[in-house]
């Protein structure tokens, strides 16, 4: 259905136990949040701190949860339900990719990398044979500054956290899917390396059309890389809107405790006039945004 938004989440909540297996109280870990991703790519961040439930929702887009009330439409279809509408397994997972915190629990440490990349490839029948699975896989990784050749029978642990990180973005762009949702994505990427992901994620998002959900805890990177905030308290969206207006005029009481908690505040806001000079630089030199840190480290 074209026009239609990328993803509709339309008053979504999951409601867990607490308490016991037995008897526990239930409450409301996502709790009526309802958020619209548009049809044009963007990068839309949710920010909370930890137990505000960002993984929660993440997951119920994933279809790795199912929300008990709401629903969530992904172009105009039903993700949730039974009806006949709904978007089966396999066109979903063309459609919708995940990347997740930790890249070394992403992949199987029994298997070369390349393998796996072939396999997802090959099950997602983006290719018929093994030479259109390495051709896929080869593609996917050079969009993220490696090719095949260079990750060619080795396994997770001769590469770094990093290099991993930018293997699994690679892995989740095999099926050039629409829809990338990231859970904290690089909180467990070395600092130094931490931007050049980021940056990654915008040019894949100005260069193949990829929309994101970006899950953080970090204000900073979120400002940075957005088109939309929303920040999450205790399961629910508090605030949303661009990212400038929330943090420069946050009118939740509960996103100024969010900014106030950066331990490192003063340097931290700095470092974002830093981060926005650069970035002006990089997107007016040619029109797109240029990855600085990943060509020096790929
Ligand atoms: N499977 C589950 N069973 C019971 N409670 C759960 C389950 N998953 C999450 N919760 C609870 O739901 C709340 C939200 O958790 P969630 O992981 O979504 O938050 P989060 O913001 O992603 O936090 P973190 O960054 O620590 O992962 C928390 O109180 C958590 O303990």
């Amino acid at each position: 259905m074209s026009g239609a938004p990328i993803l509709e989440v339309e008053r979504i909540g999951r409601i867990y136990r607490r308490g016991g297996i037995f008897g526990g109280k239930p409450f409301y870990a996502v709790d009526d949040v309802s958020f619209t991703l548009p049809e044009t790519p963007k990068v839309f961040s949710i920010v909370g701190e930890s137990g505000s439930g960002k993984t929660t929702l993440a997951r119920m887009v994933l279809r790795l949860v199912e929300p008990t009330d709401g629903t969530i439409r992904l172009m105009g279809r039903p993700l949730t339900g039974t009806s006949k509408e709904r978007i089966d397994n396999l066109e979903f997972r063309r459609l919708v990719q995940p990347i997740f915190q930790n890249p070394f629990e992403a992949f199987s440490a029994y298997l070369p990398i390349g393998t796996y990349l072939i396999r997802t490839a090959l099950n997602l029948k983006i290719a018929r044979s093994e030479a259109e699975a390495v051709e896929a896989a080869d593609a996917a990784l050079r969009s993220v500054g490696l090719s095949y050749e260079r990750i060619r029978g080795k396994y997770i642990r001769q590469f770094s956290g990093g290099e991993l990180q930018r293997i699994s973005v690679a892995r989740a762009l095999i099926p050039n899917p629409k829809l990338i949702v990231a859970d904290e994505p690089v909180s467990m990427v070395d600092a130094s390396l931490r931007m050049s992901i980021v940056n990654l994620f915008r040019q894949i998002v100005e260069e193949k059309g990829v929309s994101f959900i970006y899950i953080t805890h970090d204000l900073s990177t979120a400002y940075y890389l957005s088109d939309h905030v929303a920040i999450m308290n205790a399961g629910r969206v508090v605030e949303q809107g661009a990212p400038g207006d929330i943090l420069a005029y946050p009118s939740e009481a509960y996103t100024r405790e969010l900014m106030a908690a950066i331990p490192t505040i003063g340097a931290r806001w700095t470092e974002l006039d830093e981060i926005d000079r650069h970035y002006a630089h990089e997107r007016t030199r040619d029109g797109k945004s240029a990855d600085k840190h990943h060509q020096e480290h790929s």
